[in-house]
C-alpha cells in the first residue's frame, strides 16, 4: 500500500461524522482500491471514543452537536497505520510489484502473525473487538476481526487476490489466480479446535448451515468495506446505543448502498433495514422494502440458501404486530434450513429458530387468543398453513442429521400453538402432494397447501418420523398423502 494519501490526510483532525463519511467516500470512489487498514482503524477509533467506558461518561453529559465526535488527530491514526505495516512486513515477504498470487502458506503465515500477536486469553464475545483499532491498541480481536485483519494484512503486503468470504456465522478467505482457493484463517464457536490453513469444509460440515451450502458472500474490496461498516457496533451497554455511532453506521451503509456495493450482501442490507426501522431517513427506501431487497439478493445470488434475510423480515413484522406476515417470513426461513443437516457448528441458527418457536410464536398466540380482535389470525387458514410449514422445516432439518434438533421442550409450545386453531380453520388447509399446478399458495376453494415441491435433501434421505422424539404417538403410517413430514401432517388430522 502506498500509505495515507494527502487528500485523506487533509480531512484530519476529524471532528464530526461528515468528515468520516468524506474519508470513506474518497476511499470508495477514487482510491485505486479502498485501504482496509486505514478505514478499519478510523472506524474503530470513532467507535471506541464513543462507546468504551473511559470517555463514554464524558460524552453523555456534555450537550454536543448530534454529529460531532471526540477529535481524532492524524498522528493517532498514522501511528497505528504504520504499526500495522511494520507487524506485517517484518513477518511476511511483501509481494514486490504486485506480481504474484497468494499461496496457502502465505495466507497461513499472515493468519499466524495476527493469531500469535493476540492477548493470551480474553472474553472473545465482547463488543468492540472487530476492528484493527482494537487489534493495534488492545491486541484483541473477535473471530470476524481476525479474518478481516488477515485480508487487510494481505492487502498491505500487496497480495490483492486475497478476499473475505462470509457465511451467516463464519468468515474465511479466498485467494489464487481464479480466486477459487479457500482457507480457514480464524476460529469458530466455543471449544472447537481452529482449522486455520485448511480448505473450507469438504466433508459433513459442507452440509451444515455454517458453510451455507457453498454459497458464501465472496467480497470485493468495496464489499470488505461494507463488512467492516456492518461490524461497527454502536452498543454502549446492554440497553443503550451511542446514537452518533449508529448514525455514522447508517450513513456509511447508505453511501455503500448508493454505490451499489450492498447488492450481493443480504446481511448488510438487513443491517441497514434495522437501523432505518429505528431512525427512518427522509426520502430513503423504507425498512420493509430493504428487508425485501435483502431476500431477493439472497434468492438471486445465493440460490436462496441464506436464512437471515427471512428472520430480519420476520423480526420486523413481529415488532410491528404484523403476525400473519411474520408467520410467512418464518415459514420461508424454515424452507431454507430444511435442506441442511444440523451440525454442532450450527448453534447460532438453532437458537434463532428456538426463540421463534418457543418465545415469539407462543407470545403471539397468547396475545391473539386473549384479545377480542375479530381479525384474529386464529381464524386464518393461511396462518395455520405457514405455521405447519415452519415446524415441518425444522423437523426435516433434523432428518438425516447426526445431531438431534428437537427435544420435548419444543413439543409443548408446538402442540399448544397448533391447538389454538379451531377444527374448521384447520380443515380449510389442504395438504396436497408435490408441486401445485399454479404457484400461488391459495387454492380456488379457499384451501391452502404447503407449496414446497422438494422435501428430499440432496443426499436423498427419506422422511423418518420425528414426533417420537417429541413423545407423541399420533403418527400416520408412511403412506402420507402430503410432502409434509408425517409427524406434522398428523397434527392436521
Ligand atoms: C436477523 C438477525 C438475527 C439480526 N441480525 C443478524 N445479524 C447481524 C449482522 N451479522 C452480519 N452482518 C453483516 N456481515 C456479517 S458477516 C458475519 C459472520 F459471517 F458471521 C462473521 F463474519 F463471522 F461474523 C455476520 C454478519 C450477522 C447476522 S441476523
Amino acid at each position: 500500500m502506498a500509505g495515507i494519501r494527502e487528500i485523506d490526510k487533509a480531512l484530519f483532525p476529524i471532528k464530526n461524522i461528515s468528515s468520516v463519511i468524506q474519508l470513506f467516500k474518497n476511499q470508495l470512489e477514487d482510491a485505486c482500491e479502498p485501504d482496509l487498514a486505514l478505514l478499519s482503524i478510523v472506524a474503530g477509533a470513532v467507535e471506541n471514543s464513543l462507546t468504551c467506558r473511559s470517555n463514554a461518561g464524558l460524552q453523555v453529559c456534555e450537550p454536543v452537536e448530534p454529529t460531532s465526535l471526540p477529535v481524532l488527530e492524524f498522528h493517532t491514526i498514522e501511528t497505528l497505520y504504520s504499526k500495522f505495516h511494520t507487524i506485517m512486513k517484518s513477518a511476511v515477504e511483501p509481494n514486490k510489484g504486485f506480481k504474484s498470487y497468494a499461496t496457502r502458506e502465505l495466507v497461513k503465515k499472515v493468519s499466524d502473525v495476527v493469531w500469535n500477536s493476540l492477548t493470551r486469553s480474553y472474553y472473545k464475545d465482547r463488543a468492540h473487538l472487530q476492528s484493527l483499532y482494537s487489534y493495534l491498541t488492545g491486541s484483541k480481536l473477535d473471530c470476524f476481526g481476525v479474518a478481516f485483519a488477515v485480508v487487510a494484512g494481505c492487502q498491505t503486503l500487496g497480495y490483492t487476490d486475497v478476499h473475505l468470504a462470509l457465511s451467516e456465522d463464519h468468515a474465511w478467505v479466498v485467494f489464487g489466480e481464479r480466486g477459487t482457493e479457500t482457507a480457514e484463517v480464524t476460529w469458530h464457536g466455543k471449544g472447537n479446535e481452529d482449522k486455520r490453513g485448511q480448505e473450507i469444509g469438504k466433508g459433513v460440515s459442507a452440509r451444515s448451515w455454517l458453510y451455507v451450502n457453498n454459497r458464501p458472500v465472496i467480497c470485493t474490496r468495496h464489499m470488505e468495506v461494507a463488512a467492516l461498516v456492518s461490524a461497527i457496533n454502536p452498543s454502549l451497554n446492554a440497553t443503550h446505543d451511542a446514537f452518533e455511532v449508529a448514525l455514522l453506521q447508517q450513513e456509511l451503509l447508505w453511501l455503500l448502498y448508493d454505490l451499489g456495493h450492498l447488492k450481493k450482501y443480504p446481511m448488510a442490507i438487513g443491517n441497514l433495514g434495522d437501523l432505518e426501522e429505528i431512525a427512518p431517513k427522509e426520502g430513503r427506501t423504507p425498512c420493509n422494502v430493504l428487508f425485501e431487497e435483502a431476500i431477493s439478493s439472497a434468492r438471486t445470488y445465493y440460490n436462496n440458501q441464506h436464512v437471515y434475510p427471512y428472520t430480519y423480515q420476520g423480526g420486523y413484522f413481529y415488532r410491528n404486530k404484523m403476525y400473519k406476515e411474520a408467520f410467512e417470513s418464518w415459514a420461508n426461513a424454515s424452507d431454507v434450513i430444511r435442506l441442511y443437516n444440523y451440525s454442532r457448528d450450527d448453534e447460532e441458527i438453532y437458537k434463532e429458530f428456538l426463540e421463534i418457536a418457543n418465545e415469539l410464536i407462543p407470545h403471539i398466540m397468547k396475545v391473539e387468543s386473549s384479545g377480542f380482535s375479530a381479525n384474529t389470525i386464529l381464524k386464518k387458514p393461511e396462518c395455520f398453513a405457514n405455521l405447519l410449514r415452519f415446524y415441518d422445516g425444522i423437523c426435516q432439518w433434523e432428518e438425516g442429521s447426526a445431531t438431534p434438533v428437537l427435544h420435548i421442550g419444543w413439543a409443548k409450545p408446538l402442540v399448544n400453538t397448533i391447538s389454538k386453531f379451531d377444527a374448521e380453520v384447520r380443515a380449510q388447509v389442504d395438504i396436497v402432494c408435490g408441486k401445485p399446478e399454479d404457484d400461488t399458495n391459495k387454492r380456488a376453494n379457499g384451501g391452502y397447501y404447503n407449496n414446497n415441491n422438494n422435501y428430499e435433501k440432496e443426499n436423498g434421505t427419506n422422511e423418518t418420523d420425528i414426533l417420537t422424539s417429541l413423545g407423541s404417538k399420533a403418527l400416520k403410517d408412511d403412506q402420507s398423502t402430503s410432502n409434509f413430514h408425517p409427524s406434522i401432517e398428523a397434527l392436521t388430522a
